[in-house]
Parts: C-alpha cells; structure tokens; sequence
C-alpha cells in the first residue's frame, strides 16, 4: 500500500486507519491534506479550475442540489422507535445497508482517497469526531472548508466517532443495490456511518452530519437547530430558522454584528454553538453592494465556486449565469467573513428570528410571535417556492417543511419542538416571523423584499427598537406587526397596504391561512388547543 503524505505539518495520519471502515486493497491515500494540495489534485485530475482572485470553480453535473428522495435511515432495534417514518425519513434494512457498505468499500479500493479528520461542534462538551474519505480532491476540500479543523497534536490520535464515505462517480444499480436511483445517501445513525454515492453536489456532506448530529444531540439535552447565528455588539445572540434560500446565511453575515455561524448550531444550557466552520453561501445574482463580505469570498484562495461559470480565458466569474444551477453556491472557511467569532460559541440566544420567503406576498416583512404562535411556526415551518424557472409559470408553491428542516431531523418534530418551548420559555427569548419574500403582489407581480429593509428590520427588533411601539394584528394569522420601524418607509410593513388589489390581497392571503390549516392537523394532537389556536386568526 502507497501512503502519501501532505505537506510535513499537515500529514498527520492517524493509526486508526480505512481498514476500520471495510476499505481494503486501499491505493494512495492523502490525509488531511491543505487547500493548496488539494488544488492541484483537482485542476491536475480536470475537476476544476482556479478563477480570478483564486476560488476554485468546480461542476457537479446532474445533481445541483441535495437529493432527498435518495436519502435513506437505517433501521435497526436503536432507531425502529425513535425516528420519525414516513415520506422523509425512508427506511433501509441491515442487510441492503451493509451489501451497499460492502460495494462503496470495494468501488473505493485502489482509488486515490483524500481523507479529512474533522470536527463537527464547536462546543468541546458536544463535538463528534468526523473523518470523511472521498475520492474527490475538491470534495475533500469542501469538507475541510465546511467543518472544524484539529490542531495538527490532535490529529495524532484521532479515532473516528462518525465517517462518511464519499463515492461521487460510483453510480448505484437500483435493482441490484436497492437505492431509489444511482444517487444514494445511506446513514446508519447509531455507528455513524453514512455512504453517499452518485451525485457530486457537496451539500450532501455537510447535511448528512447534520442529521447526525440532530439525532444525537437531543438526548443530551442540546436542540439542535437549522439556522444561522450572530452576537450583537454587547453581546446578545440572534438565531435565524429558516428554510434553504430564506436568507439565514446572507441575513447573519452582517457588518455591524460577529458571526457565529451561517447554517446548523446547538443550544445547550450554557448558549449556542456552531457544528460547522465554514460557510455555503448562495451567490446566483448576488450583489456586491447588498453583500460585500460574501462577495469577496468568491475572489479568494480557498473559496470552492460550485457551479459558478466563468470566463475560460480571463477566468473572471459571472455571478449572475444561471445556466449550470440556480444554486449556485460558494463554500469557504467561516473567517474568510470579516467579522467572526473565533470559538464559534456565544451566549443564549435572546432573539429568536423565523425566516420565511413567502412567495405569495402575504406574510408581513416583520411581526412578533407570542410562545403559541412561534411553536405553531416551529411546527409548520412555512416558505414557498417560486413555481419552476419556466417562463409564464408565476404560481407559488407553499412548502411546509417542519422544524424549518424537516430534510436532516430524525426525530418526531415534537421532540425539537418541545424543546425549543422550554428554552425559549427559561431564558425569555423574543421571537419574530420575518417574510424574505414577496411584497406588493405575489411573485410575478410584486418584488423581493429589500435586503436593506429586512436588515433594517432585523436590526430594529434584535436592538429593542420595537419594544415600545404599537402592534397592528394582522387578520389572517394573528400575527403582531409593529406600526412602525426605524429606517423603513410605514407603508412595507403592513402587506396589504403594499398590493394595489386588496381583495386579490384578501383571496390570496386567505388561501394561504387554509393551506397553514391543512399542513397543522398532522399536529393537532400533539400539541395544546392554545398552539393549535395561535397560527389563525378571525378578525
Ligand atoms: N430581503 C432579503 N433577505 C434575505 N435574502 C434575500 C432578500 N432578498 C433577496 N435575497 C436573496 O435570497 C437568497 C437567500 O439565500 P441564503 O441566505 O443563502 O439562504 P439560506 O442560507 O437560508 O439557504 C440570497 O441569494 C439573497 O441574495
Ligand atoms: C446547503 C443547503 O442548505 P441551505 O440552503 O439552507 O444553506 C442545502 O439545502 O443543500
Ligand atoms: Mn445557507
């Protein structure tokens, strides 16, 4: 067997090696390797190329985005009744799990494997271990870029409490394997071992340990969480749920306030704490001027531009090309963002933001939720999605996706529910529902919401601005929408004012609040009449 070593500081391989995980007849392997090996493995294997200011562009053909549908648990006696089946979360039994295992591990041997040991956690008292060992040099990259980094000392004995096998260009056979299509994501919860194979997006990575760590962590008492975080400058912490594309990373890097993190943090009794330490930020159209600090990463060293097209002679990038993927995305360490802190901790959490992008335009671009009305949002989990690219498609299509992740949470949403409650309910947290989307019409007739609105908003309530001002309560929902703020002109605030029909305004929004009550009968009985209550209103 040929070992490769990284550069002399960084080759730490740990003697814990593949064979542990079923790899043998392993070929070269190169462990823990830096940004720049890991470059010229990819540019030298025609993965990739580096474009202007030094990111490294890079395709992932077919799959642009995570493939849930391919996403599978295993069940066994641990998790046969303490996961939550159904249309997410899908089970594969011992024997199908271990002959694909069994596969992954002979696909692997004598390819070269670029193995990284990481941490997901910064929190010491709730880290895992996480080594991921892939084929792809750029993917390799992105895990180093997206998790926690050891110190060169502790990589010496470092032993595995989670491992991902990476297999992008092994495409299943369903009839043989017994996947859903040649892209699978396999996660046996309780060894902590998942296989992803067929697609080479590299969101699967980091969201598969995402589910990982949201299986284990409840039982310890920490909540895990799919949002982003930032500490204000006297240190009070903001947490913002959110849907894919609700603005949790481009709303949290925000100059007048530290990051934390941009995607999946715990709370547990001491505060909040980031699993990650790098960000993945969208940047399809992204504004220089809206977004400087995530701007600038996508002109750097380290930055992997995932779908991004560029020019093949000047390499300049064009951010605003959609023809490989509207998800567009850049993946780069969190302290490539100006304004970061350091531990990837902060104190407990004294604002509780929900975003939603409400394609509709009905939802208001700010309001307060009273505990009732954040549980029935927690539950729901509300955004809509713009109806295709095609032209003329101008329907929005609600989405209901629980706990704002329903995707990577294993459990019965009740479980994260339960315990947000009683977090918020200890430490007197304030919540607010943000609408990131639409205003004056529903999509094809009015806009986006101003990213400099919503950053004004966000700052008004986080700072207290809002306390003393008066609520409007809105008809639909109940909500409470304060009848004025700082910095943003009164008629935004309340979405009917900005529609230029009311009763199309009336019809559309009314639609909506039937749609939050169909999705809400799956929890009625789980939940007190109060909850139940809070997401409607009859004026
Ligand atoms: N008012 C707004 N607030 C937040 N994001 C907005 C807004 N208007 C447009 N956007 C765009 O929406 C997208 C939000 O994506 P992102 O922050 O990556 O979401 P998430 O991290 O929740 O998946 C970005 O492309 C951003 O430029
Ligand atoms: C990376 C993802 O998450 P988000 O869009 O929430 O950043 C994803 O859903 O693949
Ligand atoms: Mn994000």
């Amino acid at each position: 067997m040929e070992e490769i070593l990284g550069t002399e500081k960084l080759s730490t391989r740990s003697a814990f090696g593949l064979g542990t995980h079923g790899i043998v007849n392993s070929g070269p392997q190169y462990w823990n390797l830096g940004a720049e090996a890991l470059y010229e493995a990819t540019v030298r294997q025609g993965l990739g190329v580096v474009t202007k200011g030094g990111a490294l562009a890079c395709e992932t053909g077919k799959y642009t985005g995570r493939s849930p549908n391919d996403k599978f648990i295993l069940e066994e006696p641990n998790t046969k009744d303490s996961i939550w089946w159904g249309k997410v979360n899908k089970p594969v039994d011992q024997d199908r799990f271990d002959r694909l295992h069994a596969m992954t591990a002979v696909y692997l041997q004598n390819r070269d494997l670029y193995v990284q040991d990481l941490y997901a956690g910064a929190d010491p008292a709730h880290r895992i271990k996480v080594r991921v060992v892939s084929e792809s040099p750029w993917h390799a990259l992105f895990a180093r870029n997206m998790f926690i980094r050891p110190s060169v000392e502790d990589l010496a004995d470092f032993v595995p409490d989670a491992t991902i096998l990476h297999a992008p260009y092994m495409n299943a056979v369903p009839e043989r394997d017994g996947t859903n299509s040649e892209c699978f994501v396999f996660c046996d919860l309780n060894q902590r071992l998942v296989l992803i194979g067929g697609t080479q997006y590299a969101g699967e990575i980091k969201k598969s340990v995402f589910s990982l760590m949201n299986y284990i962590l409840p039982e310890k008492g920490v909540l895990p969480m799919h949002c982003s975080a930032n500490i204000g400058a006297n240190g009070d912490v903001a947490v913002f749920f959110g849907l894919s594309g609700t603005g949790k990373t481009t709303l949290s890097a925000d100059g007048s306030r530290t990051l934390i993190g941009d995607d999946e943090h715990g709370w547990s009794d001491n505060g909040v704490f980031n699993f990650e330490g790098g960000c993945y930020a969208k940047v399809i159209n992204l504004s220089q001027e809206a977004e400087p600090e995530i701007f600038a990463t996508t002109r750097r060293f380290g930055t992997i531009l995932e779908n991004v097209v560029y020019d093949p002679y000047t390499r300049e990038v064009d951010l605003f090309d959609g023809s490989l993927a509207e998800n567009t995305r850049a993946s780069y360490p969190i302290d490539f963002i100006p304004n970061v802190e350091p531990t990837g901790m902060g104190g407990l959490p004294q604002n509780i933001v929900m975003l939603t992008a409400d394609a509709f335009g009905v939802l208001p671009p700010i309001s307060e939720l009273t505990p009732e009305q954040a549980m029935y949002h927690f539950l729901s989990g509300y955004t809509a999605r713009v109806a295709g690219t095609e032209r003329g498609v101008t329907e929005p299509q609600a989405t209901f996706s629980t706990c704002f992740g329903a995707p990577f949470m294993p459990r019965h949403p009740t479980v994260y529910a339960k315990m947000l409650g009683e977090k918020m309910a200890k430490t007197g947290a304030r919540c607010w529902l943000v609408n990131t989307g639409w205003s004056g019409g529903q999509y094809g007739v009015g806009k986006r919401m101003s990213i400099q609105y919503t950053r004004a908003m966000l700052r008004a309530a986080i700072e207290g601005k809002l306390a003393s001002i008066g609520r409007v309560q809105d008809p639909n929902f109940g909500l409470l929408i304060p009848e004025n703020c700082p910095d943003v002109p009164s008629d935004v605030l309340q979405p009917k004012t900005t529609w230029s029909d009311g009763s199309a305004y009336d019809a559309t929004a009314h639609n909506l609040r039937g749609l939050f009550q169909s999705n809400f009968k799956q929890f009625e009985s789980e939940v007190s009449d109060d909850i139940k209550q809070a997401g409607i209103y009859a004026a």
